[in-house]
């Protein structure tokens, strides 16, 4: 039922774009390579440009500089209506007057799809988002998740060459996010339809994309998938924006060929070799790379560093600790087995780091 809404995949390219409001400047020389059929997202906390990236590439923006192809045609000077681009707002921007059927319907109208075909692909549309037997409701008949498969049902109906979606799940609560997310990857699938999809939820863009681009203030960090981001990051941005750092301050020491990284205080770890180490670096180690021991604890091959419990936090699978040690406080998170946990807050404890994972990251 959905192939009549599929079609060949195609790739996006975003070549040295410069983008500025004014004085300010919003997008620094941005190059991304979207392959066919993936679903890529553009991930960064509040006002780094996501929004105003996924804009310029449906046409809404104009940047000063570079250029976007899509299936490999330049389309940087057409208008957003002759781009072939699908976008999914995060208001969603239903016509409150028209039913659900309608809502669908008026886009492939508008373009002139033949008479025929406007009915089978709105029924597919609708059924591909799970809303068939719906075509009659008006969307303030609807709830939250259902607008959003209306607005999405809308857009893939089109069959536009790439979908665009603004943050599509920040108006659903939290339960529905999950199971919308989830339909939504399998959606794509089924199109494999190139998809970006905006969002300041690492959690969202880890469940649901092959690819992510992290962005910081105009800038693209890293490109990678979830897990090369996570454990490869670039920089102590992408260490901390996925997932969470432990960052210590501290200095990079050479003794001979040995490497060690002095952390303020005077403990040294001892770093693996061919550990490459940017000027100015800073060592970063995961909640999970270290182990929480009680004071005077043997850890054979593990560095120790002690401190003090300053909190303490139960998530379920694992109990994360906060432990300060030479004035920073290192995050530990212990699989939780049972029992009440074994140190409380203002116990003295020993950590056990395991040395072969830590990262030396520029800031
Ligand atoms: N039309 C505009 N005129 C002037 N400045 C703008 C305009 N639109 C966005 N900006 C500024 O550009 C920067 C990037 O905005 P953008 O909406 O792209 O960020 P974002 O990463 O999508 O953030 P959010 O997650 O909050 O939507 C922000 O500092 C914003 O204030």
């Amino acid at each position: 039922m959905s192939e009549i809404l599929a079609r060949e995949p195609a790739g996006i390219r975003v070549e040295g774009v410069d983008l500025s409001y004014g004085a300010t400047r919003v997008l620094r020389d941005v190059n991304l390579e979207i392959r066919p059929g993936e679903f890529f997202a553009f991930l960064g906390p509040s006002g780094c440009g996501k929004t105003t990236l996924l804009r310029l590439i449906a046409g809404f923006n104009t940047a000063q500089r570079g250029r976007v192809l899509v299936g490999g045609q330049d389309i940087s000077d057409l208008p957003p209506w002759k781009r072939d681009v699908g976008m999914v707002f995060q208001s969603y921007a239903l016509w409150p007057h028209m039913t659900v059927w309608r809502n669908v319907a008026f886009g492939l109208e508008e373009r002139r799809v033949p008479r025929a075909e406007i009915g089978p692909r709105v029924e597919a549309a609708l059924k591909l988002v799970g809303l068939d037997g719906m075509g009659d409701r008006r969307p303030a008949q609807l709830s939250g998740g259902q607008q959003q498969r209306v607005a999405l049902a809308r857009t893939v109906a089109v069959r536009p060459k790439v979908l665009l979606l603004d943050e599509p799940l920040s108006n659903l609560d939290a339960r529905l996010r999950v199971q919308v997310r989830r339909e939504l990857r399998e959606m794509q699938q089924r199109l494999r339809l190139t998809t970006i999809f905006v969002t300041h939820d690492q959690e969202e863009a880890n469940t649901v994309c092959d690819r992510i681009a992290v962005m910081n203030e105009g800038v693209v960090q890293q490109v990678g998938t979830p897990m090369e981001l996570y454990d490869h990051p670039a920089n102590l941005f992408v260490a901390g924006f996925l997932g969470t750092a432990n960052i210590m301050p501290g200095q990079l020491m050479r003794d001979g060929a040995a490497q060690a990284f002095e952390i303020d205080g005077g403990t040294r770890i001892p770093l693996p070799a061919g550990l490459e180490a940017p000027p100015g670096a800073r060592l970063m180690f995961r909640p999970q790379d270290v182990a929480l021991l009680p004071p005077g604890a043997e850890a054979p091959g593990r560095r120790l560093l002690e401190g003090e419990v300053t909190h303490r936090e139960f998530l379920g699978a694992s109990i994360r600790y906060g432990v300060r040690v030479a004035g920073a406080e290192v995050l530990v998170d212990a699989p939780h087995t049972g029992g009440e946990g074994h140190l409380p807050v203002g116990a003295r404890a020993a950590l056990a780091l395991d040395a072969a994972r830590v990262k030396l990251l520029p800031g």
